[in-house]
C-alpha cells in the first residue's frame, strides 16, 4: 500500500502541476478526480500513510480563530513608482550613475493583488504570510495550501523562501459575484479586494471555494542560492515547482522597457487577471548590491504605474 500511496502522490502532483502551474492539463478531471479518490480510501485504511504533503491534504479541517503573527526572515519592501515615461528615464540614469552603462533589465507585470511570502524547508511548504507592514505579516498558511499552484512539496528537497502575489482571476471573480448575487450579499468590489477577503478567512474551506492564484516573482534570501540575476533566480523556481508569471522580458534599455510598458498598457484588458502596473528591475544580483535598498524599498527596482 505505501508504494501505491507514493506512486498516487507522484501522478496526482504531475497532473496538479500541469493543469494549475502549467495550464496544460493532460488528463480529465475525472481521471484526476479517481486516483485522489484510491488516495483518499488508501489513507482512510492505512492512517499512517498520510503525510502533510499529500494531495489530500490541501484543504484542512479546523477553523482558526484568529492568525499567528510572523515576523519576516528579511524585510518584505515595497516599491517606488514611476508615472510617466519621465520618472523611467530618471529611473534609468540613476541607475547608470550608480552601476556604469553595462546594465539589463527584467520588466514584469505587476499583478494587483497580494503579496505573500512561503516558505520551505527540504522541499516542504511550511509557512505562508502576509506582507503586513514589511516586517510582520499574519500565518495564513491553511489558506495558502488551499491554492492548488502552491506546491506542497518542491521538485528538490531544498529550503528557500520564494515571494509572490496572490491574486483572484477575473473569470473567478465573476463566478464569486454571481454567487453573492444570487445569495443577496453585497458584491466584491474587485478582484484585489476579493482575493483580500478570501485569504482572510479563517476556515480554509470557505478560501478553497474561491479559486485564488498566485505568481512568485521573487527568491528572500537569493544570495544564498548561488544565482547571479533575478532573471535565473526566476528559472530556478520554475525548476522548483513554483508557478512564475511567463510575460516577463529581458529589456536591454530603458527604451525597450518604455516599449514593453506601452505594449502591456494596450493588451491589459486582454489579460485573465488584473495588473496594476509594470514592475523593472536591474537583471543583475550583484549590481542590485551595489544599488542597495532604502528603508522601504529596493533602488535596483520600480513599479510603473497605469494611470487609474
Ligand atoms: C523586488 O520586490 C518586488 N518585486 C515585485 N515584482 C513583481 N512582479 N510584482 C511586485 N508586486 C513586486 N513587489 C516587490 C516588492
Amino acid at each position: 500500500a505505501e508504494k501505491r500511496v507514493q506512486e498516487l502522490h507522484v501522478q496526482l502532483n504531475q497532473l496538479n502541476y500541469e493543469y494549475h502551474v502549467l495550464d496544460q492539463p493532460t488528463a480529465s478531471d475525472a481521471e484526476y478526480d479517481q486516483l485522489l479518490r484510491e488516495l483518499i480510501n488508501l489513507e482512510e485504511t492505512f492512517p499512517q500513510l498520510k503525510s502533510p504533503d499529500s494531495p489530500t491534504q490541501r484543504v484542512g479541517g479546523a477553523v482558526l480563530d484568529m492568525f499567528e503573527k510572523v515576523q519576516h526572515q528579511s524585510p518584505m519592501l515595497s516599491l517606488g513608482n514611476a508615472f510617466g515615461e519621465q520618472d523611467l528615464l530618471d529611473f534609468d540614469r540613476r541607475v547608470r550613475q550608480a552601476v556604469g552603462d553595462q546594465i539589463s533589465y527584467v520588466c514584469e507585470l505587476k499583478i494587483d493583488g497580494l503579496a505573500v511570502s512561503l516558505r520551505y524547508e527540504n522541499g516542504l511548504f511550511i509557512q505562508g504570510a502576509t506582507r503586513g507592514d514589511g516586517t510582520i505579516g499574519e500565518d495564513i498558511t491553511s489558506n495558502l495550501r488551499t491554492i492548488k499552484s502552491i506546491p506542497l512539496r518542491l521538485n528538490k528537497p531544498v529550503s528557500i523562501e520564494a515571494r509572490g502575489e496572490v491574486f483572484m482571476p477575473r473569470k473567478s471573480f465573476e463566478a464569486l459575484n454571481a454567487l453573492k448575487t444570487e445569495r443577496g450579499e453585497e458584491l466584491a468590489a474587485n478582484p484585489r479586494n476579493a482575493a483580500a477577503g478570501s485569504l482572510r478567512q479563517l476556515d480554509p474551506k470557505i478560501a478553497a471555494s474561491r479559486n485564488l492564484d498566485i505568481f512568485l516573482y521573487n527568491i528572500a534570501d537569493v544570495g544564498e542560492t548561488g544565482v547571479t540575476s533575478h532573471s535565473a533566480g526566476l528559472d530556478l523556481l520554475e525548476s522548483l515547482g513554483f508557478k512564475t508569471n511567463k510575460e516577463r522580458r529581458k529589456c536591454a534599455s530603458i527604451e525597450e522597457v518604455i516599449s514593453y510598458v506601452n505594449e502591456w498598457t494596450e493588451q491589459r484588458p486582454n489579460l485573465p487577471y488584473d495588473i496594476d502596473g509594470i514592475v523593472i528591475k536591474v537583471d543583475s544580483l550583484a549590481q542590485q548590491e551595489e544599488l542597495g535598498t532604502t528603508a522601504k524599498s529596493p533602488r535596483w527596482a520600480i513599479a510603473y504605474k497605469f494611470p487609474a
